[in-house]
């Protein structure tokens, strides 16, 4: 597909949503992985895909993310500066022209790099971009001097809104857990996204940490405007500051709607029990969808 139909350059209406998933199916030879999922991710929302493991979340994000090329589907990024069929699009390319970010379940920070250096190597396009792919960058001309100042700027803004300040110069995979966490966070920021996708950033965390992600997230949907996507298993995380959630169970959707919505939805906790409805649902279930204690 050229890059001309992949991208159309048609700006996104008022109500139009940020992300549009339709019908997306992943095969993998006979298993299906994902079968027939359609939902939407509003802008300025965080939109959580939760279920139990091996329910197709993480190959949502790796569909929409260009590690895979869906078997079937339409994936259709409505972005402020163009709207993207991501399925069409190469997929090394997805990050840098649709402005899609990530970050892994298992975190994947460059370990021996300093904490500063990892996010100034997240910049590397726009860097490379400034650069004219030549020579003179080198030698301190051209725009490059610029950029690279940019780069720098936008890396400490993150160090200190993610805490890490006192770090910049520790190499990555010295800091504890919460910290690679946070940076993971900051470094797919320093990409300056229009969509982010975080695959389980609460994974690993205290209950202290998880509660300083919440305010983390709350404030980049709040001051960056851009939209969140969160796989999560605590769900102290996902109840707490979703807008919206969509839930997977053996590839398929099987709800989709409000925390309040979500809590109460009797496939849902059927999903999560993976017993008939009316038996009684144990504490550890109950505690993880949220609900009140009998
Ligand atoms: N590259 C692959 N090749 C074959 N099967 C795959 C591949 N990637 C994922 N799968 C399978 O697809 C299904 C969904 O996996 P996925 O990792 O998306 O689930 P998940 O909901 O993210 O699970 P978890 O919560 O445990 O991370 C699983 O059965 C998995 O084994």
């Amino acid at each position: 597909m050229s890059a001309a139909t992949a991208t159309q350059a048609a700006p996104r209406t008022a109500d139009e949503p940020l992300l549009r998933v339709e019908h997306l199916t992943m095969r993998f030879g006979g298993l299906v992985a994902i079968d027939d999922v359609s939902f939407e991710a509003k802008p300025e929302q965080i939109t959580a895909i939760i279920g139990p493991n091996g329910a197709g979340k993480t190959t949502v994000f790796n569909c929409l993310t260009g590690f895979y090329k869906p078997t079937v589907g339409r994936l259709t990024l409505a972005a402020p500066h163009g709207r993207f069929l991501l399925e069409q699009i190469d997929g090394f390319r997805i990050a840098q022209r649709a402005k899609v970010a990530r970050t892994f379940q298992n975190i994947r920070l460059f370990p021996g790099m300093s904490v500063l250096e990892n996010l100034i190597v997240a910049q590397h396009n726009k860097l490379m971009r400034a650069s004219g792919f030549s020579v003179t960058a080198l030698l301190g001309l051209g725009g490059y001097r610029q950029a690279e100042r940019r780069a720098v700027e936008l890396a400490k803004h993150w160090l200190e809104k993610v805490d890490l300040v006192d770090s910049a110069d520790k190499p990555a995979g010295g800091l504890p857990y919460g910290g690679q966490r946070r940076l993971e966070i900051a470094r797919a920021m320093c990409t300056e996204p229009v969509i982010l996708c975080l695959d389980e950033p609460a994974a690993g965390l205290n209950a202290h940490e998880s509660a300083e992600l919440n305010e983390l997230l709350l404030w980049i949907r709040a001051e960056h405007k851009i939209g969140i996507l969160l796989i999560e298993h605590d769900m102290s995380v996902v109840m707490e500051i979703s807008d919206h959630i969509v839930v997977l169970d053996y590839g398929r959707k099987i709800a989709d709607g409000t925390p309040e919505q979500i809590r109460k939805d009797p496939a849902v906790i059927r999903a999560y029990l993976g017993e008939e409805e009316d038996e009684a649902l144990p504490s550890e279930v109950a505690r993880d969808l949220g609900l009140p204690k009998k």
